[in-house]
């Protein structure tokens, strides 16, 4: 291919609302251009990394027994009544009418459209497993798309959804699928971590995200520092050995004048004690109403752990006005001594034997309180946030923290949609049973975006060799110049007749904007044929690397064949 036929439009330039690496890099690279808040194309060079990792992820699919599909992305509202969805998802869900004034969405996930598929064409134990899946656009109205491809409006995925006739089927497929992302994620050239996961609203039990470490990662990962535990999960759902250590001597509770004294570390400083002495009482809005957490006052509410100890869909901090009518003080004195809201406390707060917490009138503390004396304790949990330095849940040692992209999630989801949208097969015995049903999603353009962040330097990108747009750049420096020009056409036809992917920059362009071109849109590999050429010499350059090497024009071929069986 020549690259005066294609529509690569390198800037040079940051576009300003670019605020990480790949975002960057893929606009000033020409891989996607924006069309609206969280919305993109793909131009020719992004097409080609897209299919390439589509092609990885097919192939790992395959390999684990799943059949591809494609189904609509027009999803009828009638699907999401069944399963009790289309009211729990609010303005996230796309949703539009057709010109009968029917209600349908855009597809965000598709388990009510497979399970009503299965539900229709599965009637027996001899069909099952079954492993179907799809690779498409999915449509999230996120409040705050941002990072380019990382957090879209619309993206796409890899959707595939097992189909068991019990959960030691479904554990199996769960395996199976955790192998094959393993793989995929290998060859695609990440960097990552298989994660414990929350399940959110899915449903189900078990869940593994797969992270790419990265700073410019929206998850928090939190993991044991030692191999042999190996324990990690994301911060939303992660445990640490809660603190069991007595703090306080009990007493009296006394009320005590605190002017103007809130946050948990002006209260401890204030009274002389530790910040882990108070107790911090948080006003969250549910739809089921308000709600009080505890925590010690060195800890932080995790809302995730929160939300689903509560079963609640929404969840979201009181407002300020909120606060003082439900508590009569503003917040920072909010406490749970006389507070008529549900308590849900954590279970470190009952070894506070001494608490100070706010009196629910302005500038007063409680000191002394003691949980279960002076408020009730009927409702405990974990809803406290791990931080990095806790213990590890398994064997003690001071867990570390990590920024991550979650490429792919996979889920154990039971018999919920297939009970609800009436997925059942009869056994051996005739016997009527619901399918036992998992999801697994990959997110096939943050991919793409994750391999950016993972592979860059302030050049541009380094596309590894098994997701590259092409794996070889052919460069003559001065296209006008006979040799250079002779050189570079015979290497180019000889790499292309060997199915070799490789492109030639024929641009009448200054040499400086060839090689910055080259080295920002991250071909693995250039042959560059310079002045040398008259001499038959051409120089080689790793982009990964940066070593070059001048090779004769007859031994290109054999230093590229070995460079790409090398592969990086
Ligand atoms: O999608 C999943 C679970 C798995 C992930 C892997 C592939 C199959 N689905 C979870 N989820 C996330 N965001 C959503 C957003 C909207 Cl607006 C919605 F209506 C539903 C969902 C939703 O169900
Ligand atoms: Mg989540
Ligand atoms: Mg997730």
């Amino acid at each position: 291919m020549r690259l005066t036929t294609w529509l690569v439009p390198t800037l040079r330039e940051v576009p300003a609302e670019a605020e990480v690496a790949s975002h960057r890099l893929l606009l000033r690279a020409g891989f996607i251009r924006r069309v609206a808040a969280g919305i993109y194309t793909l131009l020719p060079l992004g097409k080609r990394v897209l299919a390439k990792i589509e092609s990885i992820v097919r192939e790992e699919m395959n390999r684990a027994g799943g059949q591809e599909i494609l189904m609509p992305i027009l999803q009828p509202a009638e699907l999401w009544h069944r399963s009790g969805r289309w009211e729990v998802y609010g303005p996230e869900l796309f949703r539009l009418k057709d010109r009968h004034g029917r209600d349908f969405c855009l597809g965000p996930t598709h388990e009510e459209m497979i399970t009503a598929l299965v539900a229709a064409e599965v009637r027996s134990y001899k069909q099952l497993p079954l492993l179907l899946y799809q690779i498409g656009n999915k449509y999230r109205d996120e409040r705050r798309p941002r990072f380019g491809l990382l957090r879209g409006r619309e993206f796409i995925m890899k959707d595939l959804y097992s189909f068991d006739r019990d959960w030691a089927g479904l554990e199996e497929s769960y395996r199976k699928m955790y192998e094959a992302y393993t793989r995929v994620f290998t060859r695609v050239g990440l960097n990552f971590r298989a994660v414990e996961a929350d399940t959110g609203a899915i449903g189900g039990s078990v869940s593994h995200e797969f992270m790419a470490l990265a700073d410019a990662g929206e998850a928090v990962v939190v993991y044991c520092p030692d191999a042999a535990c190996g324990y990690a999960a994301n911060v939303e759902k992660a445990e640490s050995l809660p603190s069991l250590e007595e703090i306080g001597e009990e007493g009296p509770m006394e009320l005590v004048a605190t002017p103007g004294v809130r946050s948990a570390e002006e209260v401890a400083a204030f009274l002389g004690l530790p910040v882990k002495q108070i107790i911090k009482t948080l006003i969250y809005r549910t739809e089921k109403g308000l709600v009080a957490a505890l925590v010690r006052g060195d800890r932080e509410v995790n809302e995730v752990k929160l939300q689903n100890h509560l079963g609640v869909l929404e969840l979201e901090l009181a407002d300020e006005s909120l606060v003082e009518e439900a508590t009569g003080a503003p917040p920072g004195f909010a406490g749970p001594i006389g507070l008529s809201l549900p308590l849900v406390v954590d279970r470190e707060v009952l070894y506070v034997k001494a608490g100070a917490v706010g009196a629910n009138r302005p500038d007063a503390h409680y000191i002394n309180v003691l949980p279960g004396r002076d408020f009730p304790v009927q409702n405990v949990a974990d809803i406290r946030q791990v931080s990095e330095g806790d213990p590890c849940p398994r064997c003690g040692q001071p867990l570390l923290s990590v920024r991550g992209i979650e490429v792919g999630q996979i889920f154990q989801l039971g018999d919920k949609y297939s009970r609800a949208l009436n997925a059942y097969y009869l056994d051996e015995k005739g016997e009527k049973r619901p399918i036992i049903m998992g999801c697994y999603g990959i997110g096939i353009t943050r991919t793409m975006a994750a391999v950016v962040e993972q592979h860059h330097d302030e050049e541009g990108i380094i596309w590894p060799l098994a997701v590259a747009p092409f794996q070889v750049l052919v460069l003559p420096v001065n296209y006008e110049e006979v040799p250079q020009r002779e050189v570079a056409e015979e290497i180019y036809n000889l790499l292309r007749e060997k199915g070799i992917e490789v492109l030639l920059d024929d641009r009448e362009e200054r040499p400086g904007v060839k090689f910055k071109d080259a080295d920002l849109v991250g071909y693995p590999l250039r042959i560059t044929v310079g002045r040398h050429a008259a001499e038959g010499k051409v120089e080689l350059k790793l982009r990964r690397t940066g070593e070059t090497w001048l090779v004769d024009k007859d031994e290109v071929l054999e230093k590229v064949a070995a460079f790409l069986e090398g592969k990086d």
